[in-house]
């Protein structure tokens, strides 16, 4: 990919602040966007969409009936598109789901419902297919990339979602048969949430209880027939439904599922993993059925990595709006001059949004090549036949993402909130855009895994690693995320200096590896504490989140990401690197701030140097980006056509398109066809009266 195909930016209000930086944005954007070939084909997909009048984007409200068609006929259409080479089943599967990852984030990018319905109704599904099935699935596998069958992943049950053990569907084999019968023993047990499962999938991935004469071998997927894809008509023995409106996602038929003692074949169990024989014996590749479990709820995580990108898009997407509009919006002057400020050069409105261009500079980088980690481990597991050996590599990127996800989704959620502020009352149009960033992407800090469940998850790995350590284990860290553990002696010697330097990333580091063994350290003695008192273990871990292991796996999560950020802008120019170190370091130091009272707590410092220092690198780093905020927001931004916001257009023209909103806004300048309903009797009408006075 070369420059020369990155098209210029139209002149414009903006002109000003873009002149002053000092970098070249387009270098900038082709290293954010990492794969040559993955921007070559969101460009494209783009601009195929882009003149399509079925994906035209609007600023109208719909009802959701007609948000939910508009989202169907779009996956169709997106599918007859198939914007992948043609060779895309052949590709190697790492390529292959890299490409498939690039699509779907320029997809949800504009289209987050049609996005999901294809997140959760193809591509998931056919990755579960492909990592728990077995050729026997083939055919079912061979549907989906055919676009033949739109299916859904349904996991989550009325009244269990994050306990999946838990789960109460059950999946009964017949021998006589040689079928399973799958039940809902009652409304708790119904599956629901599922996306496309409310109106359109013909499919389900379903996850229930395995049963053999009466002993339960724990949670499985199978391939569940729901509608007949002539008809979209529910199969005999199943209730089907659509959950109802919900407050984002309109396009998104989340759905309900129960099944009556329905019946499927044998074969549609995946069994890669497991397997039940024609004699009814239950084969497995593991020796615990835990193992199972996880191996099962491990492909998910595709589905995590897919969140990050799409949140870290929607982090870009609503920092471009608010630097853009804060460049062009001005408010008050100094000393009865007429000229008035930019809102962005004041530092209180700096000190609110550049934190958030840092962490989407930072985020995008990690997400960007911590994606290529991911997809190196499940090639690994999925091609290695002695799974266990994959275990301590799939078990640390399990961490890093059960971490990464909340840190990335909490990050942007918080973001377009203080996006939204930051452009006033025209933020609150629905053609800002801001609106629907922000409902749509409210659930991503639940779905695919609540974020305070799965910290835990983190934390309890690190737990583990320091257990190892304190009982002369190694650490299980083959990507070296926790090996600075081993070094926990000196860490912990680490204080304060006047001398040292926020500006140097090697310290910023240095203090995260001490906090992140503090917090460890006094979260195991503190879990101590709790047994020696009697608490269960559950019970000692429940009581050690808040403060201690909440915080562990927040630093450890801004920790691998900042590490992947180092690691990579090493290799760029100088130029660049030295515009995205201070992005970098003022990422750091913001998270620094927010945590500074374990630095007094844990000893590290003393007096107020630190927390000064801390604060003042912040404020002379809001001041010292100014020249090239707006630089490094074009490099990261989307088109117009997918930023699809009227404050945050490249041109800048923020005015012309606020008028062009009002007045075609159709019938706002009509009366109301119900104002013979409203108007209220014997009114004065002000033209005819004067005042007495
Ligand atoms: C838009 C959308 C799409 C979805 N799509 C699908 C889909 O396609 N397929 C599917 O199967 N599911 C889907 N889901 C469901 C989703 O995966 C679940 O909602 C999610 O896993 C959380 O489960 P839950 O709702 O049962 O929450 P719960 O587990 O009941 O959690 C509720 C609250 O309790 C807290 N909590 C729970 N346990 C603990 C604990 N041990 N310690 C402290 N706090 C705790 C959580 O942090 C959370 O805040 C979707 C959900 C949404 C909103």
């Amino acid at each position: 990919m070369s420059e020369a195909l990155i098209e210029d930016l139209p002149s414009g209000p903006l002109d000003e602040y873009r002149k002053q930086s000092n970098f070249n944005w387009k270098s900038m954007k082709i290293f954010f966007e990492e794969d040559v070939e993955c921007l070559g084909i969101k460009m494209r997909m783009w601009n195929i969409l882009s003149k399509d009048p079925l994906f035209s984007r609007s600023h109208t409200v719909q009802t959701t009936e007609e948000m939910k068609k508009l989202a169907a006929k779009r996956l169709r259409r997106y599918l007859q598109y198939n914007f992948f080479p043609s060779d895309i089943s052949s590709i190697p599967y790492k390529k292959r789901l890299r490409l498939m990852m690039a699509v779907n984030e320029g997809l949800a990018l504009a289209f987050p419902d049609v996005s999901l319905k294809h997140a959760v109704g193809v591509a998931l599904v056919k990755n579960t297919l492909a990592t728990l099935g077995t050729e026997r699935h083939e055919h079912f596998l061979e549907a989906m990339w055919d676009g033949k069958a739109i299916a859904c992943i349904a996991l989550t049950e009325v009244a269990h979602g994050s306990n999946t053990k838990q789960m109460k569907t059950t999946a009964t084999f017949d021998k006589r048969t040689q079928e399973f019968v799958i039940h809902t023993p009652d409304f708790q047990a119904a599956k629901c949430w599922s996306g496309n499962l409310g109106k359109t999938s013909t499919l389900a991935i379903l996850f229930a209880q395995l049963i053999i004469d009466d002993q339960n071998f724990g949670l499985h997927a199978f391939v569940v027939p729901i509608r007949d894809p002539r008809t979209l008509l529910p199969y005999p023995g199943i209730t089907v439904g659509d959950m109802g409106e919900k407050i984002g996602f309109h396009g998104l038929d989340n759905g309900f599922l129960i099944l009556k003692n329905y019946r499927i074949p044998r074969e549609n169990l995946l069994n890669r993993t497991a397997d039940v024989t024609t004699e009814g014996e239950y084969e497995s590749s593991f020796s615990e059925p835990g193992k199972i479990l996880g191996a099962a709820l491990e492909n998910l995580s595709l589905a995590r990595v897919g969140i990050m990108q799409g949140s870290v898009n929607y982090l870009i997407n609503a920092v471009t709006i608010a630097i853009r509009y804060g460049a062009v919006r001005k408010q008050f002057s100094d000393n009865g001059n007429d000229t008035e400020f930019s809102i962005i050069e004041y530092p209180l409105h700096q000190w609110r949004l550049f934190p958030h261009v840092a962490s989407a500079v930072v985020l995008k980088v990690f997400i960007n090549f911590f994606t290529q980690d991911y997809l190196d481990a499940v090639e690994l597991s999925n091609t290695s036949d002695r799974l266990e050996e994959v275990n301590y590599l799939v078990s640390e990127i399990h961490s890093i993402i059960c971490c990464a996800k909340p840190l990335i989704t909490w990050t942007t959620q918080h973001a377009i909130q203080e996006c939204r502020e930051a452009c006033g009352g025209h933020g609150y149009l629905k053609a800002a855009g801001l609106g629907d960033l922000r409902n749509d992407h409210d659930p991503t800090v639940t779905y695919e895994g609540d974020n305070n469940v799965l910290q835990q998850q983190a934390s309890n790995w690190l737990l583990k690693q320091w257990h190892n350590l304190s009982t002369g284990k190694k650490i299980e860290s083959p990507l070296l995320t926790a090996q600075f553990l081993a070094n926990h002696a000196q860490i912990k010697k680490r204080k304060y200096r006047k001398a040292d330097d926020f500006r140097n990333p090697k310290y910023i580091m240095d203090c995260y590896e001490w906090l992140i063994t503090y917090i460890i350290e006094d979260t195991a003695s503190t879990i101590q504490n709790f047994l020696s008192r009697g608490y269960s273990k559950f019970s000692a871990k429940n009581h050690v989140q808040v403060y201690r292991s909440c915080i562990m796996s927040k630093a450890y999560a801004e920790l691998n990401a900042l590490r992947h950020f180092w690691r990579k802008i090493s290799e760029l120019p100088s130029d660049l690197r030295t515009v995205l170190t201070n992005f970098g370091i003022l990422y750091g130091v913001f998270n620094i701030d927010s945590r500074i009272s374990y630095f007094y707590q844990g000893g590290y410092c003393e007096g107020p140097h630190m927390v000064h220092e801390v604060k003042q690198t912040i404020l002379d780093l809001c001041g010292e980006l100014k020249p090239n905020i707006l630089g490094v927001v074009d490099a990261l931004s989307p088109p117009d056509y997918i930023l699809n916001s009227i404050l945050g257009r490249s041109d800048g023209k923020i005015y012309e398109e606020l008028e062009k909103s009002f007045f075609n806004n159709q019938g706002n300048s009509d009366r109301p066809n119900w104002w013979s309903e409203v108007i209220i009797e014997n009114a004065p009408d002000f033209t005819h009266r004067r005042s007495k006075l």
